[in-house]
């Protein structure tokens, strides 16, 4: 597949200059997923997910994403099953996204870059008494990956993108009530999963992930109103934010199961 451009560490948002301090990760993420190489658990379990659109807080953007904050003091917004032992609380939701359609995923299959890529973000609550306590945990954290990938209009996030313009700088924010996160899931149940890390700092290694292997379909407006948001904040000169995803990391020593044959 076509390699990404390349990108000079120097020109890197400063979010990932500090990318080159972090040495020692066994466990980093993104990575490209091979699929001859992944290895079919049965074991695995269908990943459960109980969204409550109630829980839905506000967007803002936070200078390398725009995110969708939920309310997690209890267990209504939750996953389960899977590769998990317990069940998961949402945080929040976000994506990262190219200058182009042509990268902008984080993770690859097969060397194949989708144009964006959604995270959605949980933290175990019966291990940490609070999200910023599960960052630092084994496994405190679940992220969901979901593939974006150009085609048909996006009816459920479409509802996100018109809240957008709202949150054009750094540290602006728009309340956001009720909004099922669930519509934003392909309706394949079928999923890669392996141990991880942040793949922003503090790049902690305390993520299970979990990739969808379907991508959903959104279509070409929906993805130019993402890459009209900016990094910088208002009255500083203006940066699109664009290509706001990590290169890929070493698999070193892990495994990547799947749910599917
Ligand atoms: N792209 S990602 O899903 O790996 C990701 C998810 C969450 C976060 C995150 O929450 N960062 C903010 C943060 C960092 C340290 C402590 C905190 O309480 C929050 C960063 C990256
Ligand atoms: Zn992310």
């Amino acid at each position: 597949g076509l390699q990404r451009a390349p990108c000079r560490y120097a020109d890197l948002h400063p979010l990932w200059q500090s990318e080159l301090s972090v040495s020692g990760g066994t466990r980093q993420s993104p990575i490209n997923i091979q699929w001859r190489d992944s290895v079919y658990d049965p074991h695995l379990k269908p990943l459960k997910i109980h969204y409550d659109p109630t829980t839905c807080l506000y967007i803002w953007n936070n200078g390398y994403s725009f995110q969708v904050e939920f309310d997690d003091s209890a267990d209504k917004s939750v996953i389960m099953g899977g590769p998990l032992e317990n069940h998961y609380r949402l945080k929040q939701f976000h994506f990262h996204w190219g200058a182009i359609n042509e990268w902008g995923s984080e993770h690859m299959v097969d060397s194949k870059v989708y144009p964006a890529e959604l995270h959605l973000v949980h933290w175990n609550p019966v291990t940490s008494t609070s999200f910023e306590e599960a960052i630092m945990e084994n496994n405190g954290l679940v992220v969901i990956g979901v593939f974006l990938k150009l085609g048909a209009h996006h009816a459920g996030l479409q509802k996100l993108v018109d809240a957008l313009p709202a949150v054009k700088h750094k540290d602006t924010i728009v309340e956001f009530d009720v909004f099922d996160p669930s519509c934003l899931m392909p309706s394949c149940p079928d999923y890669w999963t392996y141990d991880g890390s942040l793949t922003t700092p503090p790049l902690t290694e305390s993520v299970t992930w979990i990739i969808k292997k379907t991508p959903i379909e959104v279509d070409q407006n929906q993805l130019e109103e993402f890459r009209m948001l900016l990094f910088t904040s208002a009255g500083e000169e203006e940066k699109r934010m664009v290509d706001n995803f990590r290169p890929l990391q070493p698999l070193m020593n892990r495994t990547v199961r799947s749910s599917f044959r």
